[in-house]
């Protein structure tokens, strides 16, 4: 089946650095097979053709750390620090999830993800199997990874490892390539050293890519001292996790020394502006980071410390907030803040071959109606990307060519049936609690 959407604004960061372009996209099965100016030469072997009568078309975001299920706890614990928030917050209300809450929240979590444009998302929680089938049934793309935190017995620990161990290996690959899995110690304070060999030796002998939580307080850094005698960074390198393909989320603290172990190892970064500002963990150091060469992505933690999962908010913000903490307009330009929540973001997930609106990528992308008043007029549809506009501004969504939100409703999953099942996990949660 081959689909041309014709007379669009393409817009996509490529590696010439040609930002958009009117013109077509044209969509064989999964695949992008052609872009192009203006019109293709010839129709002759196409299935169906759509006018975009000017709409944009941009790739579809990728959201590069995240936990969906933790939407049940959106509005639950506010304006806390992350410690306190997590040990006398989030813990206590997991510890109660079962597979049933983690499905309707993942649901409802998607269901935003989805018509606010991301169509992929990284995901590090527990009960993954019911991640996993709310993905395939959503059609969205998710790389996903049980999450592990190994302040517990060895029997528990030897548990959680298998556990992740047969999720890693019986999801990657599926949903028809959607899914993909990876190996994810939650942090080094959460997991011991010897603990988190274990799961990296599993990641090497699965041939997955590690991801975790790194540096995201000062707090946690100073305990990684006192206890390991190094800043967590050096102590990662030192287990051997960076032998793997390593995706960090946060890194807020980071000394020059450790951007460099981290460059040494092409460890890939989440930066998550949102979350590090609610929980007042600190502002990442991106100006100097993109200056040092890192690709780095965006990703917008979950609903419980953001709190939404819109990544127009999460890019605008990392566009914005750079500028006034560096007194430095000229840092993190819309350009470079497109390319991190799209191409980069891809490549922070180990998802390549999404990311771009280019022959031979997937075919992973959004629609948005420019004509409102907020988006006009046009001088640079990527500014308006960046700064003016929202989730709500998308119209439609297709990942691996097959539509998902059509006129900003979601077509795969059942938006009223999610808000009621999420609700009702949440009231049994607090019955018990
Ligand atoms: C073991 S599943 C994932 C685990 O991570 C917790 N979590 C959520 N947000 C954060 C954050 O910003 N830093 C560290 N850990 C976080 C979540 O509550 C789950 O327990
Ligand atoms: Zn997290």
């Amino acid at each position: 089946m081959k689909t041309l959407f014709k007379n669009g604004v393409i817009i996509t960061a490529n590696e010439q650095n040609e930002w958009f372009r009117e013109g077509y996209l044209l969509v064989e099965g999964k695949n992008i097979v052609a872009v192009g100016s203006g019109q293709p030469e010839q129709e002759a072997d196409i299935d169906q053709v759509i006018d975009l009568k000017g709409q944009w078309v941009m790739p579809g975001w990728v959201n590069t750390h995240g936990h969906a299920a933790m939407s049940i706890l959106r509005g639950y614990a506010d304006d806390a620090p992350l410690k306190e928030w997590l040990e006398e917050k989030m813990w206590p209300m997991e510890a109660r999830f079962n597979r049933d809450t983690v499905r309707w929240g993942t649901a409802l979590a998607v269901v935003e993800m989805l018509k606010s444009g991301t169509t992929c998302f990284v995901d590090m929680y527990d009960h993954m199997d019911a991640v996993a089938e709310v993905v395939e049934e959503a059609g969205i793309r998710g790389v996903l990874a049980r999450g592990i935190i190994g302040l517990c017995s060895q029997e528990e620990q030897t548990a959680k490892l298998k556990e992740a161990t047969e999720f890693a290996r019986n999801w990657h690959g599926q949903a028809e390539g959607r899914i993909a899995t990876m190996m994810a110690p939650h942090a080094p304070y959460t997991c011991p050293p010897a603990y988190i060999d274990r799961i990296v030796d599993r990641a090497h002998q699965l041939d997955l890519p590690v991801h975790i939580h790194l540096s995201e307080t000062a707090g946690e850094v100073r305990q990684n001292v006192s206890q390991y005698g190094k800043r967590p960074v050096p102590h990662l390198r030192d287990i051997g996790v960076f032998e793997r393909p390593t995706l960090v989320a946060h890194a807020v603290h980071l000394e020059e020394e450790e951007m460099d172990i981290l460059q040494e190892y092409d460890v890939k970064i989440s930066h998550n502006p949102a979350s590090n500002l609610k929980l007042g963990s600190g502002i990442a150091q991106v100006p100097k980071l993109l200056e040092r060469g890192f690709r780095l992505s965006i990703g917008t933690d979950s609903a419980a410390s953001n709190n939404n999962l819109d990544m127009f908010q999460e890019v605008r913000l990392a566009a914005l907030i750079h500028k006034g903490v560096n007194q430095d307009p000229t840092v993190v330009p819309a350009q470079v803040a497109l390319k991190m929540g799209t191409r980069w973001g891809a490549e922070c997930a180990f998802v390549p071959h999404v990311g771009a609106l280019e022959p031979g990528k997937e075919a992973d992308f959004i629609i948005i109606t420019p004509n409102q008043a907020h988006l006009q007029p046009v001088h640079d549809p990527v500014s308006h990307i960046v700064y003016s506009a929202s989730g709500s501004d998308v119209c439609h969504v297709y990942v691996q060519g097959k539509q998902v939100v059509k006129d900003g409703q979601c077509v795969t999953l059942d938006e009223e049936k999610i808000i009621y099942e999420a609700n009702r996990v949440l009231k049994e949660l607090l019955q018990v609690y």
